[in-house]
């Protein structure tokens, strides 16, 4: 645990800990009994006169894993930024749950209601083991410290092996996390915000950059998600789509243009004439 404390002399935790915070002091319950888990209405945002979103609909399911594609400029990076509090829209809602209004709430504090974030690139402290970076995520919980100091508890012990099953790195978790691979650093990314147990994963392209065999791994992790969790994924790439989806839901020009499975999208005439033109 040494290099944990030197870690945490040195690093501005609330800088790099933001979307990992436990879900903590909020006294807010997350209520989905409808069977749905956000609710974005008639949201739009507008920047310097330009509506990057326009008037957008969106429903996520409890425990649905949603794909969103569109063209570059579609208002993909904004609706993920609108949901987490880093962009605010000019008009509409957005709820989490039937009671939770995240337009109220600071981005810290929507992270910290179990609503995590896994950017393109992977952030992992690559000088430490794969490990050392499934405990820290899990000492993103302040709590948690003095006992991580000592020695892990049989149930904490229990969460991170679970965790290593589920991104499949069992065999490198002595390993140092920079010498992983791109696909294997990505799987430990989404490992350290399993580790807060989210119930809303957003998790923005992640193959880029993987081999198929990275890719084809990475389509079974998040399959095993849902279910445990929601979880919205961005993504370009049309066949790795195809092998998760069961509702993909495209956007052009800031609103839904077209919603459901990858053939029914894929077949739609609107959908082919602004985004898949003949790439797929
Ligand atoms: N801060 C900003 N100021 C001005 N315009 C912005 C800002 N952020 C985004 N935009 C514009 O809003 C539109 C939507 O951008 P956004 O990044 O959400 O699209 P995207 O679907 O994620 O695209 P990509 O697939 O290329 O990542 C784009 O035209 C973009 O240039």
């Amino acid at each position: 645990m040494k290099t944990l404390d030197t870690l945490r002399a040195t690093m501005r935790r609330d800088q790099v800990w933001d979307f990992m915070r436990p879900r903590q002091g909020l006294g807010l319950e997350l209520d989905m009994s409808h069977g749905t888990i956000l609710y974005l209405e008639d949201i739009s945002v507008i920047f310097d006169g330009f509506r990057a979103i326009d008037h957008l609909n969106l429903y996520i399911d409890a425990g649905e894993l949603r794909c969103i594609i569109g063209p570059n400029g579609a208002g993909k990076t904004t609706m993920m930024d609108i949901i987490t509090g880093k962009t605010r829209p000019d008009t509409g809602t957005a709820w989490f749950g039937q009671t939770i209004d995240l337009l109220r709430l600071s981005e810290p504090e929507i992270a910290s209601l179990g609503i995590g974030r896994k950017f393109q690139k992977p952030t992992v402290f690559e000088p430490l083991s794969v490990l050392e970076n499934l405990e820290l995520a899990m000492a993103a919980d302040k709590r948690v410290w003095p006992t991580l100091r000592a020695r892990l508890t049989g149930e904490q012990q229990s969460r991170i092996d679970e965790v290593l099953e589920t991104i499949g790195l069992q065999e490198h978790r002595a390993q140092r996390a920079g010498a992983l691979s791109h696909g294997q650093k990505q799987w430990l990314e989404i490992g350290m915000l399993l580790m807060q147990d989210p119930y809303l994963l957003l998790v923005d392209e992640p193959v880029a950059g993987m081999t198929h065999q990275e890719m084809d791994r990475t389509a079974e992790l998040l399959k095993s998600l849902a279910g445990k969790h929601s979880v919205v994924v961005v993504e370009h790439d049309m066949d790795f789509v195809r092998s998760i989806a069961n509702k993909v839901t495209v956007l052009h020009q800031g609103s839904v243009l077209a919603e459901g499975t990858m053939d029914e999208v894929q077949n739609d005439p609107r959908v082919i004439e602004v985004y898949l033109g003949g790439a797929t």
